[in-house]
């Protein structure tokens, strides 16, 4: 494993989002908040000092790609202004591996919010499937907020929102009957994509709630529908 400060951290929480996200929605505790096909997002309604910290978590099933190919594109920094809407600016910051960068974010203004920016280091993993022997691994990739030397806090001009976010993918096979190669019509690719963002700073609860269920379905429909296009007439990458 690479011999940086940030590695314990970036595999304690890669791994303890692992399992979040493989907790599903069960326990009643999450609130279904939109709907649109095979995409379900729900989350918790949490406030922390009075700001609206609510829990996301979406579930999604799309046809076609595998989690290593979903993962690769929500990793990488190349492709990120051609699905993220809200992104204004972006800076790779610090490249730790191939699999793990640094990145500072600058997204758009979200009225009524003042703009914010967003400092995370970012991971993508494959994961042996431990329970199902003949299943494809898993594939999980994983944003968690941190600090940098070239992106000190701010000093009151810009917002720093706090956030972890998962996308968790598992690849499944339904192998053609007649023994012909496997296409891209027999593949099948269970996301579960989870964050909490903290907003850094006041924000008022309803507008906040109200951006969150507007911004979030559209946010997944239009990352999932961008890697079914570039993926389509592509080799498979398992
Ligand atoms: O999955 S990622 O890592 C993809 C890489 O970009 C990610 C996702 C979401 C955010 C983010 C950052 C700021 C805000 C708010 C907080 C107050 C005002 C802005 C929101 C809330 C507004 C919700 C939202 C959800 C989805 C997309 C954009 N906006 C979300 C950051 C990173």
């Amino acid at each position: 494993a690479p011999a940086h400060p940030l590695w314990p951290e970036i595999e304690r929480v890669t791994l303890e989002q692992l399992q979040y996200a493989r907790l599903g929605v069960e326990g009643g505790v999450w609130q279904l908040f939109a709907e649109d096909g095979e995409m379900k997002m729900y989350k918790r309604e949490e406030e922390v000092d009075g700001l609206a910290v609510d829990p996301l978590k979406a579930v999604h099933t799309v046809k076609g790609v595998t989690g290593r190919e979903m993962t690769h594109y929500f990793f990488s920094p190349d492709v990120r202004f051609e699905w993220e809407t809200t992104l204004e600016q972006m800076k790779v910051l610090e490249t730790i591996a191939d699999d793990t960068l640094i990145i500072l974010q600058i997204h758009k203004r979200v009225w009524p919010a003042s703009q914010r920016d967003a400092l995370f280091w970012s991971h993508v993993r494959r994961v042996p499937n431990d329970t199902d022997r003949d299943a494809q691994d898993i594939w999980i990739a994983c944003n968690h907020s941190t600090e940098h030397h070239e992106a000190p806090s701010n000093e009151g001009k810009m917002v720093r929102v706090a956030l972890t976010v998962c996308l968790v993918c598992q690849t499944s096979i339904e192998p053609p009957a007649d023994g012909r190669p496997v296409t891209r019509d027999h593949l099948t690719c269970k996301i579960t994509y989870c964050s909490v963002v903290n907003p850094g700073g006041w924000v008022p609860t309803s507008a906040l709630r109200a951006v969150y269920k507007r911004e979030y379905p559209k946010f997944l429909k239009r990352f999932t529908q961008y890697v079914k296009d570039r993926c389509d007439k592509q080799p498979i990458l398992f």
